[in-house]
């Protein structure tokens, strides 16, 4: 799995700002409506312990205080714990926190102490980015691409079929797509048929996913994916409304999900 690196997190709240603006324009929304919609919760001032996580590539150095600025931005006390680990899980858990986020390389979690409820980031991030693509105000119809169904793209595709919206998709690997047409009746996405979406949804680690022929004139691209999968050219010659960043959205997924 692609892990994120210091250079994806730099800026963080200039790319959320960028990012929720685009998101109100294109959908009437922002970030904290869109949660609210998905699960039908709030949040209110909640204690959030932040614990590092030393395992595997180890700890990313500006991780733990992007989810620091992401817990304030949304009105939340977010504290990042002294020691790392167990230690910190400990210390975190003594100080009374409600939801603890915390991350190794391959699971990164929020759980909420008080009720026990628990949610992943790339289920959470390829459902509220789903969501976001289906929210378009200038939709010519219910049909959505996804590009990508790994986990985070599945998870997207699984909420957006739950929608009732018409689902195609894309992906290499044969046996994710045949899951993904089984398990979830997606179409599967056939270039040759020159079928131009309006709305996108891309979930994969590589750049120059989105071909000309998948978008329409006027589009919603709501891609996770790092990094981008639009082409520059792409982007000049149709006009594309991009949510694009690296973890707020798919975090703040994270915290309504688990209220
Ligand atoms: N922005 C955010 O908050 C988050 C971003 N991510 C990023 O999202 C991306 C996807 O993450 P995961 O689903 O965990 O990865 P994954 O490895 O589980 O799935 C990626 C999928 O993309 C497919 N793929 C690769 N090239 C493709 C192409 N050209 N067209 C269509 N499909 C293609 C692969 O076959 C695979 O099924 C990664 O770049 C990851 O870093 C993940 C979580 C949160
Ligand atoms: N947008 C979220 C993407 C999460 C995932 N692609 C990742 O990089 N996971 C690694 C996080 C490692 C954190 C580290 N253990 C620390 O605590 O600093």
């Amino acid at each position: 799995m692609a892990l994120l690196t210091p250079q994806d997190l730099e800026g963080l709240t200039k790319q959320l700002e960028c990012n929720n603006n685009t998101i109100k324009k294109a959908t009437g929304m922002d970030i904290a409506d869109i949660c609210k919609q998905i699960y039908g919760t709030t949040l209110d001032g909640e204690k959030v312990g932040i614990v590092p996580i030393t395992s595997g590539n180890g700890i990313i150095t500006n991780f733990s205080s992007s989810l620091l600025t992401i817990t304030e931005y949304f009105g939340l006390d977010g504290a990042i714990t002294e020691h790392p680990d167990v230690t910190g899980y400990y210390e975190a858990v003594s100080s009374d926190a409600d939801i603890i986020l915390m991350a190794d390389d391959h699971i990164f979690i929020a759980h909420n102490m008080r009720n026990g409820k628990i949610a992943t980031n790339h289920v959470c991030t390829g459902v509220v980015y789903a969501e976001i693509a289906s929210r378009y105000k200038y939709a010519d119809s219910k049909d959505i691409l996804v590009i990508g169904l790994g986990r985070v793209g599945y998870a997207g595709a699984q909420h957006l079929v739950k929608r009732n919206f018409d689902v195609y998709a894309y992906d290499p690997d044969r046996e994710t797509m045949e899951k993904a047409r089984k398990e979830l009746g997606i179409i599967p996405y056939d270039p040759e048929e020159e079928h131009k979406f309006s709305m996108v949804l891309e979930a994969t680690p590589n750049p120059n996913t989105i071909s000309e022929g998948m978008v329409a004139e006027r589009c919603l691209i709501s891609t996770p994916g790092i990094p981008c999968g639009l082409p520059e050219d792409i982007g000049e010659r149709n006009e594309i409304d991009l949510v694009m960043e690296p973890l707020t959205i798919g975090v703040a997924s994270m915290l309504y999900a688990v209220m």
